[in-house]
């Protein structure tokens, strides 16, 4: 399977849907988040659902496990491949959101957002390093029975060896010499998968291309030489 899931961050349906057709091939999935949801909510999921690539749907949930396991259940109809909380809820909301989501969708949980450094850690009161908290929250949501992690590539090897069967989301995608802009914790598409990632979220590096067709090939072709790594 192609490990890139293209985040169509636009409120714009139009070009969203455009952006798949012109995507379609070079890409194994789309990313909806919450841009997109805010702006078109069902209706728009279900128009870029037609273009047949899997459908990873991002709103990061984030409340009382009640509040996020009856949302996730209104969200069911939509069957996204993949849905986002934050892990950060705790255990009995991500058993919650697990237990609402059907068969098909992993839920995966949001440790640590690739926008953050230490500082800004410490300003939420999170002592210690990114990587540390991403262990920490990593173990919580495996216990807690959801599918897997979303976390940067800088912490995804220690991610995977705690966590060898995992599904691992990294964003914070960035080929060599591309604008990090907000992102503060970014590697390369090749050396994300090659740390253990299951599957790449890029968005700018691919949306912002004058061509983005190309861009996404050019990418998909320089993970192809770690194809044996697409399955996990
Ligand atoms: O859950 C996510 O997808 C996510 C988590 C995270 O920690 N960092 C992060 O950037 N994302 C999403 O990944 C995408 C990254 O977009 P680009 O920075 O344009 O590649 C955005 O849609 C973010 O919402």
């Amino acid at each position: 399977m192609n490990p890139i899931f293209v985040a169509i961050d636009t409120t714009d349906v139009h070009r969203a849907a455009a952006l798949a057709r012109d995507l379609t091939g070079a890409i194994g999935g789309v990313k909806l988040g919450l841009e997109f949801f805010c702006a078109n909510g069902h209706e728009g999921v279900l128009r870029l659902a037609e273009r047949e690539l899997p459908v990873f749907l991002d709103l990061k949930l984030h409340d009382i496990p009640n509040t996020v396991g009856k949302a996730v259940r209104a969200l069911a109809p939509l069957e996204p491949a993949i849905l986002t909380v934050h892990a950060a809820g705790g255990r009995a909301m991500l058993a919650a959101a697990k237990e609402a989501a059907p068969a098909g969708t992993k839920v995966v949980a949001v440790t640590v957002l690739t926008s953050l450094d230490r500082s800004d850690l410490a300003d939420c009161g999170i002592g210690g390093s990114p990587v540390e908290q991403v262990e920490r929250l990593t173990a919580l949501a495996k216990s807690a029975g959801v599918d897997g992690i979303v976390c940067s590539g800088a912490e995804v090897a220690a991610a995977r060896a705690a966590w060898p069967d995992g599904f691992f989301v990294v964003p914070g995608i960035r080929p060599d010499g591309a604008e990090t802009a907000d992102q503060k914790r970014v590697v390369t598409p090749r050396q994300a998968l090659d740390d253990g990632a299951s599957i790449l979220v890029i968005g700018r590096p691919i949306t912002g291309a004058t061509r983005p067709g190309e861009a996404a090939s050019e990418i998909a072709a320089s993970l192809r030489r770690a194809a044996d790594q697409w399955d996990k």
